[in-house]
């Protein structure tokens, strides 16, 4: 197995991958939800082939579907912010976590099964969870947004200034909507920023070489598996952001990139934005922040995020 770490390197690396390492190890979960032609074949057999031509057939992962199920954000987004706001009312801290989780598998289960999954037990929807969907989607883009909120809540002026870019932009009369956010350059950066500190998968998905080549000057055997470590190459201090852009690779490169990528960026800055803008964030009273990481399906806060809120915005901002 390598594993790179060094930004040369692992420029070099990446720009062999959709030559030399376009294949996955057979043991590497949700990365078997391979989603082009040539990778269709591949699986086409598999027990994953129903829900993968289904992903297809609806191109539920391109632009036009984004823009298509939108209503689906809205509304989902809609019914956590209640439900958030009726915590703060109550001056309960709510839990982040938990409710992030639940918006953003039913944001990604209607698109895909049409249907609500926490309100369904139907046959489909344990096939969509078994299929670990849930993982490449939900648990990366639910990384991303607690871990940006922890950051915000630890630096309180980033969430001042975020608040003031946002009070400008959107003002305080209305929630933030999808199209805000190309004028929301700050939150954009905050969003860039957390991916790079916090990459949810930090040694990227592995990928097994088809052929033998040279690398850098080294020789890679047929069948060695890679790992490229996003997490340790974006916290180098050494790096310079002129590079050649593979400084911030998240989403992985080439041709077995994150098939969701535009879902993934479009869900956490949508719905960390609007959590910050509708929002004050503070710390229930006597807790402190934990920072801690742990690894499962995504590189995740140990302890889940929790916080007390204060509404931001008129009543009707926060209905679904
Ligand atoms: C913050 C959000 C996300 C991050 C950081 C992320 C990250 C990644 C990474 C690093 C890979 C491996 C890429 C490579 O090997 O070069 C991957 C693969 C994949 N992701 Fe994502 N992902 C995110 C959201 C999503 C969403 C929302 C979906 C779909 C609903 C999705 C579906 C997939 C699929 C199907 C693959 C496998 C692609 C293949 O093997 O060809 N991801 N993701």
């Amino acid at each position: 197995m390598v594993v790179v770490s060094a930004p040369d390197a692992a420029c070099a690396f990446l720009k062999t991958l959709d030559i030399n390492f376009s294949n996955r190890p057979s043991n590497a979960g949700a990365t078997h939800l391979a989603y082009n032609a040539q990778d269709m074949a591949f699986i086409k057999h598999g027990p994953r082939w129903k829900l993968l031509r289904k992903l297809s057939n609806l191109h539920m992962l391109g632009g036009k579907a984004l823009n298509d199920w939108a209503h689906v954000r809205v509304s989902e987004l809609g019914h956590m912010l209640q439900a958030m706001h009726e915590s703060s009312i109550q001056n309960e801290p709510v839990a982040v976590t938990e409710m992030l989780n639940y918006a953003m598998a039913n944001m990604i289960g209607q698109v895909m099964l049409s249907k609500c999954v926490f309100a369904t037990k139907g046959s489909e929807s344990n096939l969509f969870k078994d299929m670990n969907m849930f993982t490449a989607g939900t648990d990366t883009s639910l990384s991303t947004t607690e871990w940006a909120l922890a950051e915000m809540i630890k630096n309180p002026s980033i969430l001042k200034r975020a608040h003031e870019e946002m009070d400008l932009v959107i003002g305080p009369d209305r929630r933030l909507l999808e199209s805000d956010l190309p004028k929301l350059p700050y939150l954009q950066a905050i969003c860039k920023e957390t991916f790079r500190l916090h990459p949810p998968t930090p040694l990227n998905l592995p990928r097994v070489s088809t052929e033998a080549c040279q690398v850098n000057g080294y020789h890679i055997p047929k069948n060695t598996r890679l790992s490229v470590n996003v997490w340790g190459i974006g916290r180098d201090p050494e790096i310079d952001p002129r590079g050649n852009d593979f400084e911030l690779t998240p989403f992985g490169a080439g041709r077995r990139i994150c098939a969701g990528t535009r879902m993934g960026i479009v869900l956490v800055e949508y719905i960390l934005g609007t959590l910050v803008h509708s929002f004050d964030w503070r710390l229930p009273e006597g807790t402190n922040l934990n920072m801690d990481e742990t690894f499962g399906q995504a590189l995740r806060k140990a302890v889940p995020l929790s916080a007390m809120i204060t509404a931001r915005l008129p009543l009707n901002a926060y209905a679904p």
